[in-house]
Order: C-alpha cells, then sequence, then structure tokens
C-alpha cells in the first residue's frame, strides 16, 4: 500500500489564465515568464529545448510487492468524499484531432470550468480565438508548455498538477492534459497511479485517444525494429474512450478494418466515431476509468475479440531524441468471460502473482467476479504492477454472476492467463 514518491525533474512553463477577461494569466516556470493566454498559447514548447529534457524515466510503478493505486490517501477521511480533482489525459498520434478535440470541451456548453495542461513539442497553434470565444463560460485555463511528456513528465507534471490542486483549486472542476501526439501514455498514468502527493490532490478521470481514421492503420501496422516502441498502439491500448476520428476521411469498409484493429488491441475501451472531435462530453469527462465503483460499466467485453494475436510492431522515438526505452509493441488484448465461481484468495494471490511477474509487460487489467461467500461482485483493477480491488455492488438475486476480465498488454499469454483463472475456480 505504501506510495511511492517521484522526484521532480521538469523544468517547465505553465500558465493558468481566467478565461472571463482572457487577461490574467500567473505564469509557473523555471524561468517565470508572464504571459496572455494569446501570447502563451504562441510559445508552444520548442525543439530546441530538447536537448534540457532529461533522460527518460524508468517505469517506476513496476516496483512490485502489491504496490496499490493510492486511492485511499486521496479520500477525506472525515467526510470520505473525493475531493480530488478529475484530470483527463487526451492522447493519440500527430494530427489525430487531439487540440480539436479541446477546443471541443472548450467550448462546449458543459457547466465544468477545466484547467488545461497544455504539452506540445513543436510550434503548434492552439486556436486561441476559439479559446477566447468561449469567454462567456466561467472557465480557467492553464496551459503548461514542456518538453516530450513520455520523457519529462514526472517531475514537471506533478509540481504543475499540485500546485494547481493546492493553490488554485477553487478555480476549476476538471484539469485535461494534452499530450504531445509521440508521448507514451504510460508515464502520466503512472504518476496518477503511484505519486502518493498527486493521488491525494487529483485522480486520473481517464485516457481519451483520438484515432486519425484516414492514417491510423499505418502508424498501427508500421512494422518497426524489435523492441522498438509503437506509440500509436500504446495509446489504444491505455485508451479509456477511443474517439475514431476522421470518419469524413475514410470509406466504410476502411472504417471498419480500423474497428477491428482497435478492438483487438484493446478490447476494453469505448469508441465513438466522429468528425471533428465532436462527442458528447460526457464520453470524455466524468468517465471514472479509474474507479472501482464504475470498473463495472467499463468492463463491457465483446467475446468475440478475447482472442490474442501478436502483431510486430514500434519504431524509433521522435525527432531528435536518443533514449534507451525501446519496447517491442505486440500489444493485444485478452477477455474472459465465465459465469463460474472462484475463490477470493486464489484470485488475489494468482493476480498478485501475474502483476509481479509480468507487470511490466500488462498494461490494464479491469474485472468484475463473482467470489464464494459474497453476495457482492468483486472488483479488480491494474495498471502494471498496481493492483486495486474491493467488493462492489451486491448481485441481484436473479442476476447472472457472471466474471469478466480484460487484459491489454505486451506479448499476453492468453493460454496462461486462462489457466490462471481456471485455478482460481472453486
Ligand atoms: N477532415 C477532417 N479534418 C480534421 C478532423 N478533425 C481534425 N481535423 C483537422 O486535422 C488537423 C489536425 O488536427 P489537430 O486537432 O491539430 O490534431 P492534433 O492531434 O492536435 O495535432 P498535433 O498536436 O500536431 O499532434 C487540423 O487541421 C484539423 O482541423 C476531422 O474529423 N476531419
Amino acid at each position: 500500500m505504501a506510495p511511492e514518491d517521484k522526484p521532480s525533474l521538469f523544468t517547465g512553463v505553465a500558465a493558468f489564465a481566467g478565461a472571463p477577461s482572457m487577461t490574467s494569466s500567473i505564469v509557473y516556470s523555471s524561468t517565470l515568464l508572464k504571459m496572455s493566454i494569446h501570447s502563451f498559447v504562441a510559445q508552444r514548447f520548442h525543439p530546441r529545448y530538447v536537448d534540457m529534457i532529461p533522460p527518460f524515466y524508468s517505469r517506476g510503478m513496476v516496483t512490485t510487492s502489491g504496490p496499490r493505486f493510492n486511492t485511499a490517501a486521496a479520500i477525506s477521511t472525515e467526510s470520505d468524499v473525493d475531493t480530488r480533482v478529475p484530470t483527463t489525459v487526451i492522447t493519440g498520434f500527430l494530427g489525430s484531432g487531439k487540440t480539436t478535440l479541446l477546443n471541443h470541451i472548450l467550448t462546449s456548453q458543459h457547466g465544468r470550468r477545466i484547467a488545461v495542461i497544455e504539452n506540445e513539442f513543436g510550434e503548434v497553434d492552439i486556436d486561441g480565438s476559439l479559446v477566447a470565444s468561449h469567454s462567456s463560460v466561467s472557465e480557467d485555463i492553464l496551459m503548461v508548455n514542456n518538453g516530450c511528456l513520455c520523457c519529462t513528465v514526472r517531475g514537471d507534471l506533478v509540481k504543475m498538477l499540485l500546485k494547481l490542486a493546492k493553490e488554485k483549486r477553487d478555480k476549476f472542476d476538471h484539469i485535461v492534459i494534452e499530450t504531445t501526439g509521440l508521448a507514451k501514455p504510460a508515464p502520466v498514468i503512472e504518476t496518477f497511479c503511484t505519486d502518493e502527493l498527486v493521488s491525494r490532490y487529483v485522480k486520473l478521470d481517464g485516457v481519451v485517444t483520438l484515432v486519425d481514421c484516414k492514417h491510423a492503420m499505418r502508424h498501427l501496422n508500421e512494422v518497426k525494429p524489435r523492441f522498438v516502441v509503437n506509440e500509436a498502439v500504446e495509446q489504444v491500448a491505455y485508451a479509456d474512450r477511443i474517439i475514431l476520428n476522421k470518419t469524413d476521411l475514410v470509406s466504410e469498409a476502411e472504417l471498419e478494418a480500423l474497428r477491428k484493429r482497435i478492438k483487438h488491441i484493446n478490447g476494453m475501451a469505448q469508441t465513438k466515431e466522429a468528425t471533428f472531435g465532436a462527442v458528447d462530453i460526457d464520453f470524455v469527462l466524468g468517465v471514472g476509468g479509474y474507479d472501482l465503483d464504475r470498473i463495472e460499466s467499463e468492463v463491457q467485453l465483446d467475446e468475440s475479440h478475447g482472442a490474442s494475436h501478436h502483431h510486430e510492431a514500434g519504431h524509433e522515438h521522435h525527432r531528435g531524441h536518443h533514449h534507451d526505452h525501446k519496447h517491442d509493441s505486440a500489444v493485444s488484448s485478452v477477455s474472459i468471460v465465465s459465469e463460474e465461481t472462484l475463490d477470493l484468495d486464489e484470485v488475489d494471490d494468482w493476480l498478485e502473482r501475474l502483476v509481479e511477474e509480468k507487470g511490466e509487460n500488462l498494461y490494464r487489467l479491469k474485472g468484475v467476479l463473482s467470489v464464494s461467500g459474497s453476495d457482492k461482485r468483486y472488483v479488480v483493477q491494474g495498471v502494471h504492477s498496481i493492483l486495486d480491488s474491493c467488493p462492489g455492488k451486491a448481485w441481484g438475486p436473479e442476476e447472472k454472476r457472471i466474471n469478466k476480465l480484460v487484459f491489454i498488454g505486451r506479448n499476453l499469454d492468453e493460454v496462461s492467463l486462462r489457466k490462471g483463472f481456471k485455478g482460481c475456480l472453486v
């Protein structure tokens, strides 16, 4: 249970702007720049700062010995009310429509005040006028320019999140982080799961992945050198919500092939098809992707996608970065659906052993299980080596007690997973 504290490495820039006037801004930075939202937006992270980026942060969360999500620490002991700020991570390959979705979120009438953490690599502009036009809604916008999230996220993101959550909490209801198109989402997710301070104030609401229907298949299938990560695949694998964007640019046949490919990688995420990121805001905000009490609605499995096939893919890291974090990205989902009853101790032992041994390759797991001796569902979730589980809602008197368990990961051994599951049956 003991949470890990991550050191802070990043030297980045964050600005906080009050949208109603679009003039006020507070900048957090090693260089302490002060600017309006418009000027800030124009100053996306510049490639020349790449050299300043610290080396890749190794996977700190794969610490085994039963680490758990830091949810307990986050909930006020006095009121038992979870007051942490929900945070949505928007990811997706270059040009897939992340900024378009962000602007859709910022310009929709949903009543939430949004703080935005923007992570751009290069000088891609956000449509400032679009953001400004939303000034009628009292929405606060925070912009963070930093380096490549996959390399530097921990320290700086931690700092930014804490500063926001501690000092500006009354100014917004939700944080949205837009990652660079080439970032791997894992380090961001790990930050929420393992950093004690972050998880006390902020909670990960969900990972939303934009997929460019026109170009995604090429990126997903790109054959790379062995052990080289394919960010496009990883972004799909970690998603709680997937938006198949730019459907206007593809035929129905192309779309169907992509649907299948995406489902194969991630059989857990809910997907929606869209143009210009136009989805219901409730599809992307308030997802509760990491809330145990909402796992059940998230585990909507389609058994036809349970089979595991591996696609070798991967590619070099991006734009002048030189790191040693190269992975094989044979990523897929394995789903288990069964009406049999499980022994709780066996389940706990099995899953703990599994994440200890395979945690590095196990991106996500979610399950709703029927255990003997309990009239309640047993819900589990995991991110790499971090497991979380607790009793959930009671089964209805007439309800079929169906176990649903889904794994997303690299080089998953489906036979062994099914065998492990069977070994837990009473
Ligand atoms: N035809 C079409 N174009 C779209 C759609 N969604 C976004 N675009 C366009 O695609 C381009 C890239 O969109 P962005 O929202 O900037 O994509 P991004 O993922 O933020 O891009 P990067 O930050 O460079 O990774 C823009 O010109 C958008 O207007 C869509 O559904 N259909």
